[in-house]
């Protein structure tokens, strides 16, 4: 089976190039950062109080997440959460559960079935611990990089259209300090041995996909 595991900052494009790669390769595609966030979904909901009550429900609620990169779909406890786990309230809860290493744990272990489930298509895997931890024997493992300016443009640019001053400063604490808080936990800015780096800071979205794509190829 094929794995390709993806890792990188906030902003880097790891979900649209992994999803982009994976179409094209014909692979399932994992987006584990959307796991995290329908966690934090259901502990803002249940009003978890506490370390003990968000670990335990990272265990036990029931999450579904698709793994077609065609079709965009995160379930929760009966909830399709698809669409709200991306509102700024999650992006700024998340870390109540990215940083709870229990609760780490027991997402580790769901992410790691589902890449087994889609051992026969193959799959695209992403998001910060993949290289390293999740999948380390994966086929090609990557760190997707870009250089923090690069990062704030593109994700002011997606939530307000346009990269002004003024919304690179907004998104600042989404992009800046979300991964300060995880960087304690995971390792995700310099690249564990055997893992490829691709800066794509002076690349377009089309040449970071082609560069993933030659990547795979030589590696096959
Ligand atoms: N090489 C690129 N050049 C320009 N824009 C890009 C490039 N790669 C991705 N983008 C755009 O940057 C934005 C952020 O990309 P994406 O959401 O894939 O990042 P991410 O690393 O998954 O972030 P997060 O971890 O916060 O979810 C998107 O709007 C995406 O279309
Ligand atoms: N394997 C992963 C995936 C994600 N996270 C954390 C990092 C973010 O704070 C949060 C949401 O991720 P995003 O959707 O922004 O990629 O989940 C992690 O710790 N490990």
């Amino acid at each position: 089976m094929t794995i390709i595991a993806v890792d990188g900052p906030s902003g880097s494009g790891k979900s649209s190039v992994s999803r982009e790669v994976s179409r094209r390769l014909g692979l399932a595609y994992l987006d584990t950062g959307a796991m995290y966030r329908a966690v934090s979904w259901i502990c803002l909901e249940r009003q978890a109080d506490g370390a003990d009550a968000v670990a335990e429900l990272a265990r036990t609620a029931d999450l579904r997440i698709s793994t077609d990169p065609d079709h965009e779909q995160v379930v929760i406890d009966g909830h399709d959460v698809t669409t709200e786990i991306r509102e700024t309230r999650i992006s700024e809860s998340v870390t109540i559960v990215s940083t709870n290493l229990a609760a780490r744990e027991a997402l580790i272990a769901r992410q790691r079935a589902l890449i087994e489930a889609a051992a026969e298509t193959g799959i695209v895997a992403e998001g910060r611990d993949i290289t390293t931890v999740v999948a380390p024997d994966a086929d090609v493992r990557l760190l997707l990089t870009a250089r923090e300016e690069a990062r704030l443009a593109r994700r002011a640019k997606e939530l307000h259209g346009e990269a002004d001053e003024h919304n690179i400063a907004s998104t600042r604490a989404q992009i800046i300090d979300r991964d300060a808080a995880d960087s304690a936990v995971t390792q995700f800015i310099t690249a564990s041995d055997g893992v490829h780096t691709l800066d794509s800071s002076a690349l377009s979205f089309e040449e970071t996909v082609q560069a993933v794509l030659d990547l795979v190829a030589d590696a096959g």
